[in-house]
């Protein structure tokens, strides 16, 4: 059984793979300073929680924030006496090698959601991961990770603005029904969702434009839904798109070595 292990900026998630299905999806802070006993203690508390029957061999960690990776490696080794792999480690091979500049160092989630992306829907896709950031990434025909995009993610923007304006309070994000808000909250969040509409429009249609193909717009994270009502901004949502990934690179890691 697989534990795969999502680390990003804001949240972490661990999920069971049973090599056919999840059997559950467990979601934490991100915080560097967290132990391998402190993982295991809300992990084990959960899955006892849930009556999980659990035979963890492989763990396999996809961390924005390197910080965490050390906790995380003793807590696998510790726990389920193994060695996990790391995406973006040179040991951890991907299905399809990224083409960018020598030297620039791709956030693991974007390899991930790009093996995930591809496995399920194919190549020539624009990947939409509405996490810490918003990002953006271009997979090519052939599943290879070629470039990007990096916007400041929602709720981010939202708190960019409540931290800098002394009059703007914090405010969580929701679809307005009007555009011109009628008091401070409806404003902001006017600005916010029909800014980010736009922003995706346009970028997912720049994109096409410069590469000059049909690209299929696929959206993960979880406020991907609320942009998708009534915009028609994407063509699919796949909710499990990064687990999804982690799990793809895994089995190719294991073929390849078989
Ligand atoms: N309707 C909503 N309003 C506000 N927040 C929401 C709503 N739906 C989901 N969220 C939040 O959106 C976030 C989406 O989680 P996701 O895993 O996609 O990204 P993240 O955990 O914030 O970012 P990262 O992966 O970079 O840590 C979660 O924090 C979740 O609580
Ligand atoms: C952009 C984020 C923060 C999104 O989680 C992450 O993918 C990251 O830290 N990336 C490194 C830079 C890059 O992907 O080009
Ligand atoms: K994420």
């Amino acid at each position: 059984m697989l534990l795969a292990i999502d680390c990003g900026n804001t949240n972490t998630v661990f999920s069971i793979w049973d090599g056919e299905k999840f059997l559950c999806t467990l979601r934490t802070s991100t915080h560097h300073a967290r132990t391998a006993d402190a993982y295991f203690t809300w992990f084990h508390t959960l899955v006892q929680h849930y009556q999980i029957e659990t035979d963890i061999t492989d763990v396999i960690i996809s961390s924005t924030v390197p910080r965490v990776v050390f906790n995380l490696r003793v807590f696998a080794d510790r726990f389920f006496n193994c060695r996990p792999l790391v995406v973006g480690k040179p040991e951890c091979l991907l299905p399809h090698n990224a083409r960018v500049e020598a030297g620039t160092q791709v956030g693991p989630d974007r390899l991930v959601n790009t093996a995930g992306a591809f496995d399920t829907h194919g190549g020539d896709l624009i990947v939409v991961d509405f996490g810490t950031a918003t990002t953006f990434d271009v997979v090519d025909t052939d599943g290879a990770y070629v470039g990007g995009v990096i916007a400041p993610g929602v709720n981010l923007s939202l708190e960019a603005l409540h931290m800098a304006a002394a009059a703007l309070p914090h405010v969580d994000i929701t679809k307005p029904q009007n555009v011109v808000g009628m008091n401070t909250v409806a404003c902001m969040q006017s600005g916010i969702f029909w800014g980010y509409v736009g922003l995706v429009r346009e970028i997912s249609s720049r994109i096409r434009e410069e590469r000059g193909r049909p690209m299929k717009v696929i959206a993960t994270g979880g406020l991907a839904p609320l942009f998708q009502q009534d915009t028609g901004l994407f063509d699919a949502f796949d909710e499990h798109l990064t687990m999804h990934g982690l799990t793809v690179i895994h089995k190719y890691n294991k073929d390849m070595a078989a």
